[in-house]
């Protein structure tokens, strides 16, 4: 059973102002709780597209979306090939594109995964089970200023340094081999006090070997820059993310693509090549209502932004 009780379903597709014969893509498929909902809204004509990289999410939503063969369609790939990916199909234009980052709940309550500073698991933490790199590899054979340059920008961890001293004389001994030994590393690490505040001891360490085990900002960042190439004029982009660093990098983009640029002063019109791309729809992000909040805990760090193509 795939469990993942999807986030600001309804304000993130009603966003996307569905045409009933339009081409979209999600581009984080998962349990697909938003494609579900958007093929819900098309006509025959209308395709959907959706990625995810962990084949667990793609054998899940394909047989729950099968009733849906002529609209739907699932990719097994990285988001960062969007435009690759879909010019394979022979798509070269789409009326929408919606993400919803991060980690599934399966993905995260799966032990074995490697996700969850609650289980005591093999370091792993990779979303596409493929991939090269994992947890394990990060913990044990990076240098200890790699590991504090990603505990500090990838986790925001003030005790960054310390927890990569502490894994570096660990190692030196024996390889760290679970998310067990990892958390007991993390709580000698952080001082009493601060290991009593802002939730468990363990996570922005973890958020921050998850980022990079799976290079999820930079995919992420060069994926938006391909879905405001892709959209057709009046189609939309629609974002959720779970914490600060996502959302930076697509307030950032967004915002960069819906400014006029310095112009010359006295200029009377904007020449048509200086107008912006995009359109901010929303000024201020989307945050779930009180009621999402209290039945699925999950979203309480969801920002939904959203701009359309102009
Ligand atoms: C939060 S879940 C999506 C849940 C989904 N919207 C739903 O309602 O069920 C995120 C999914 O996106 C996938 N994912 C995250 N980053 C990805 C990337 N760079 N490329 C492809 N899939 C990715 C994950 O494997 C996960 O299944």
């Amino acid at each position: 059973m795939f469990n993942h009780e999807t986030v600001l379903l309804k304000e993130s597709v009603d966003g996307l102002n569905i045409r009933p014969d339009g081409i979209y893509v999600d581009c984080t498929l998962g349990g697909a709780g938003h494609s579900s909902y958007i093929l819900s809204k098309l006509t025959n004509g209308g395709k959907l597209f959706a990625f995810d990289q962990d084949e667990t999410a793609l054998r899940y939503a394909r047989e729950k979306l099968k009733g849906y063969a002529e609209q739907f369609t699932a990719i097994k790939s990285n988001f960062k090939y969007l435009q690759e990916e879909l010019q394979h199909l022979g798509i070269n234009r789409v009326d929408g594109v919606l993400y919803d980052l991060g980690v599934s709940s399966p993905q995260l309550d799966t032990p074995e995964r490697g996700f969850s500073y609650h289980h005591d698991a093999p370091l792993d933490m990779r979303m596409d089970l493929e991939g090269d790199l994992t947890a394990y590899e990060v913990v044990n054979n990076w240098t200890y200023e790699e590991l504090v340059r990603i505990f500090f920008r990838y986790g925001e961890e003030k005790f960054s340094k310390q927890v990569a001293r502490n894994i570096e004389k660990t190692r030196e001994k024996r390889p760290i081999e679970t998310t067990g030994e990892l958390v007991e590393i993390i709580k000698q690490s952080i001082p009493a006090p601060a290991r009593r505040k802002g939730g468990h001891p363990a996570k922005r360490i973890f958020q921050a070997i998850r980022i990079a085990v799976n290079d999820e900002l930079k995919a992420f960042e060069s994926s938006l820059k391909q879905a405001i190439q892709l959209l057709n004029p009046g189609g939309r982009i629609c974002v959720i993310t779970f914490h600060s660093l996502e959302d930076r990098i697509c307030k950032q983009l967004l915002k960069e693509a819906s400014s006029v640029p310095d112009l010359p002063p006295g200029l009377p019109v904007i020449p048509d090549e200086l107008k912006p791309e995009m359109k901010l729809i929303t000024r201020k992000p989307i945050v779930p209502t009180e009621e999402e909040l209290a039945v699925n805990n999950r979203s309480r760090s969801a920002k939904l932004r959203i701009a359309e193509k102009r």
